[in-house]
């Protein structure tokens, strides 16, 4: 269990029910990537949580009491207070079925923090294992939601599928949480045009390209190096947030140093190649206001050197100093090529000095 908080404004994170706060307002699914369909989802809980829509008065049913659904979840409270909750699983699920670490667009830290930049209370991380998987939708709804989680309100999306098998649909749940007096908002699906879908699924097959806004379409869009695209799906640019660590110093020779960034091990890298970047210096104190700078990224093997693994490094323009140590929030703004073996350090620093002044003008008309 975690309490990261910045700011005076905390998320709870309990890594099982039992460390969770009740009672609930929960929107449900895996969230990476906490883009603009995801966002929509959560709007719902937020508002319940701030009680604007007449509920908020419940009270816990005690942990362990049996539960009927012709019982309403919603008695009396003490506090009256229901936290906005985000309920998702612990492994990604294709992870658990593939048995394949998967690579996240927001690793935990991360999608934390967009989540507490939405105002959400607390994240609750559903162990996903055999048990969980094999749960009917019926047992998830009464077990999971209305007994461990005191549920008082669900939001999920339309193409939301749940239980074993992936057999309950969102209108499933909507009949099911029904039986507990418990809300349940279908939020339309959103799509890049904005326009909604009308029909939808559940399957467990990867997506078609009908502009749903989705992980996988993200993921797709990222590997293409499509980098605005992804950034509109996202509501926000890509961003890639890890601590400098030493390289080979070769940069400073040649006139261009760069930070090395370490990454979270499961983070979704875009496309290898060049980009153009927002670059924020993270101070060890919170109270100082974060520095944005310009920059330039590579990300690949560094070929022209005989680079033997993959880094991620970043020059910062008009900046000099010592980074090392210090945490880097590099926000994706535009590809600018893919990476190339030159035939001399000389070449590469005319290439890099390039990238240089394409990026300084798109960074000065594109935000
Ligand atoms: C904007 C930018 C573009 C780069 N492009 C390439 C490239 O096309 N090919 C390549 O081999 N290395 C490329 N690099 C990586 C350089 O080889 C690397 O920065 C240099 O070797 C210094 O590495 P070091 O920080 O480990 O010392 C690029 C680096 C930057 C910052
Ligand atoms: N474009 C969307 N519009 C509305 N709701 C959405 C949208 N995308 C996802 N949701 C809903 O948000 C919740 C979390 O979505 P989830 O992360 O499980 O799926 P996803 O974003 O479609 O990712 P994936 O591509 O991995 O299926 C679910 O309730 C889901 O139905």
């Amino acid at each position: 269990m975690l309490n990261l908080s910045q700011n005076g404004c905390s998320v709870w994170v309990a890594s099982s029910t039992e460390l969770a706060r009740t009672p609930t307002a929960i929107a449900l699914g895996k969230f990476d990537g906490v883009h603009i369909g995801h966002q929509k989802v959560i709007q719902p809980v937020l508002q319940s949580a701030r009680g604007e829509d007449g509920r908020g008065t419940g009270e816990k049913i005690p942990e362990g009491a049996p539960i009927h659904p012709s019982q309403s979840s919603t008695l009396p409270s003490s506090s009256g207070h229901i936290y906005s909750t985000v309920v998702t699983f612990d492994p990604h699920p294709q992870e658990f079925f593939t048995g394949q670490p998967r690579a996240l667009l927001t690793p935990l830290d991360e999608k934390v923090q967009q989540l507490r930049s939405l105002g959400v209370e607390q994240l609750v991380l559903l162990p996903f294992d055999k048990e969980l998987s094999a749960l009917s939708p019926q047992d998830f709804v009464a077990k999971i939601l209305v007994q461990q989680l005191q549920c008082q309100k669900i939001s999920v999306g339309q193409d939301f599928c749940f239980g074993k098998k992936r057999m309950g649909t969102a209108q499933d749940l909507q009949i099911l949480a029904a039986q507990y007096n418990i809300p349940v908002t279908i939020v339309p699906l959103q799509t890049d045009t904005g326009d909604l879908l009308k029909n939808s699924s559940c399957s467990n097959t990867e997506p078609i390209e009908d502009g749903r806004i989705s992980t996988s379409l993200i993921r797709q869009t990222l590997e293409a190096g499509d980098i605005q695209r992804a950034n509109r799906l996202l509501g926000r640019p890509y961003t890639l947030t890890g601590v400098v660590i030493p390289g080979q110093q070769l940069g400073r020779t040649i006139g261009f140093p760069t930070a090395n960034l370490q990454l979270p091990k499961d983070k979704f890298l875009p496309l290898q190649g060049v980009y153009a970047v927002r670059v924020i210096i993270l101070n060890e104190t919170p109270e100082n206001l974060p520095i944005q700078n310009l920059g330039v990224m590579n990300i690949g093997n560094r070929p022209t050197v005989n680079g033997t693994h993959s880094s991620v490094e970043v020059h910062l323009l008009d900046w000099s100093g010592d980074l090392y140590g210090k945490n880097l929030v590099v926000q994706l703004v535009k590809f600018l090529r893919p990476e190339q073996k030159f035939p001399a350090l000389e070449a590469l620093k005319t290439q890099i000095q390039l990238d240089c002044t394409v990026a300084r003008e798109i960074l000065s008309t594109q935000c």
